[in-house]
């Protein structure tokens, strides 16, 4: 059974994402000061409307791009900073990837790309080759191991894909649409492999998704927004609309993210409140007047802001 315990996996903290523009165009903040919280053996849905920043934050967490700016620590351990050589290994034996088109090597049949995963991992060649056999039979796989993956069907090679990235026992898979190839019934097979994947080996998942059906299978839906995360759901939201469902989050370095209908109630983008809090055995209790600030520095590159608070023209970060 999965065991979701109070031991965070990941946690990440106020990561900021920047594409460069191309030449005169404005740089793009895809991810802007974002928090996440995963606990081990956690099935977490990420959702949001195109362009919010759902793949980029994967592939952050992932460690296959480095954050502008922010941590991103397993177990405790930040990864945000390494080099590819000391992350390679941290990856490996971490985190599984899958992708919507499977990512599998062309010219290697399906055994051989589950073969080559575990090699790459440095296990053992026989050991490899008896593990590849056992993960593509549990995956119903046998009978066709031995296929190019140009001969394997949308499902069949996403199960070749899930082979390849449990094959190292991680502690977490993340997915980036990986049903988004799928007729209904692949989709069905695949999520329901997730859900045994998860109660049998206690495997957390973190998986993008448009797809109602997908998001359902997860203990908690979070919902992106134009770089930021803004609430987070239950399990059986609509997806479809989250407004109704959105619940406040306070992650573990006390970071408060709020529903976008109450923040631009209550102040644009950009502006942070300013007050001293005082925490004493009656509870916490605000001292003096509240007032409404811009960032005096940079919240990615921490220089001071020049004249427009919203342009960082040090880093060209754009702040709305
Ligand atoms: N390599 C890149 N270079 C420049 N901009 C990029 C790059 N990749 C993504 N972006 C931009 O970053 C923002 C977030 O993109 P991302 O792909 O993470 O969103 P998404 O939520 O996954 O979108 P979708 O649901 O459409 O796949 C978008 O504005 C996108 O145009």
């Amino acid at each position: 059974m999965a065991t979701e315990t109070n031991e965070l996996l990941l946690d990440a903290d106020g990561l900021y994402s920047i594409y460069k523009g191309l030449e005169g165009a404005n740089n793009v903040v895809a991810l802007k000061g974002l928090n996440l919280d995963m606990k081990k053996g956690e099935f977490v849905a990420i959702v949001g409307t195109s362009g919010a920043g759902k793949s980029t934050l994967l592939r952050t967490l992932g460690g296959l791009q480095k954050p502008s700016a922010g941590e991103i620590r397993y177990f405790g351990r930040d990864i945000s900073q390494m080099t590819e050589e000391a992350l390679v290994p941290i990856r490996r034996s971490t985190i599984g990837f899958i992708f919507q088109e499977g990512n599998l090597i062309p010219e290697l049949s399906a055994y051989n790309n589950v073969v080559r995963t575990l090699r790459y991992s440095g296990v053992g060649i026989s050991e490899a080759r008896k593990r590849a056999k056992e993960l593509l039979k549990k995956l119903g796989m046998e009978s066709r191991m031995h296929d190019l993956p140009q001969r394997l069907s949308g499902g069949e090679l996403q199960r070749v894909a899930i082979a390849r990235a449990i094959s190292n026992n991680p502690a977490l898979i993340l997915a980036d649409e990986p049903t988004g190839n799928l007729d209904a019934k692949n989709t069905e097979q695949v999520m329901q492999l997730f859900r045994d994947l998860h109660k049998e080996l206690n495997i957390a998942f973190l998986i993008v998704t448009h797809s109602q059906h997908v998001a359902s299978f997860a203990d908690r839906s979070v919902e992106l927004s134009d770089g930021m995360i803004i609430g987070q759901h239950n399990a059986g939201s609509d997806i479809y609309d989250l407004k109704e469902s959105r619940s406040v989050i306070v992650s573990k370095s006390g970071n408060m993210t709020l529903p976008p209908e109450f923040l631009s109630a209550l102040v644009a983008y950009g502006y942070h409140w300013d007050f001293t809090l005082d925490i004493n055995a009656n509870g916490p209790r605000i001292i003096g007047k509240p007032s409404l600030k811009t960032h005096n520095n940079c919240p990615v590159c921490n220089v001071p802001l020049k004249g427009d608070k919203f342009f960082c023209h040090s880093c060209g970060a754009k702040l709305n």
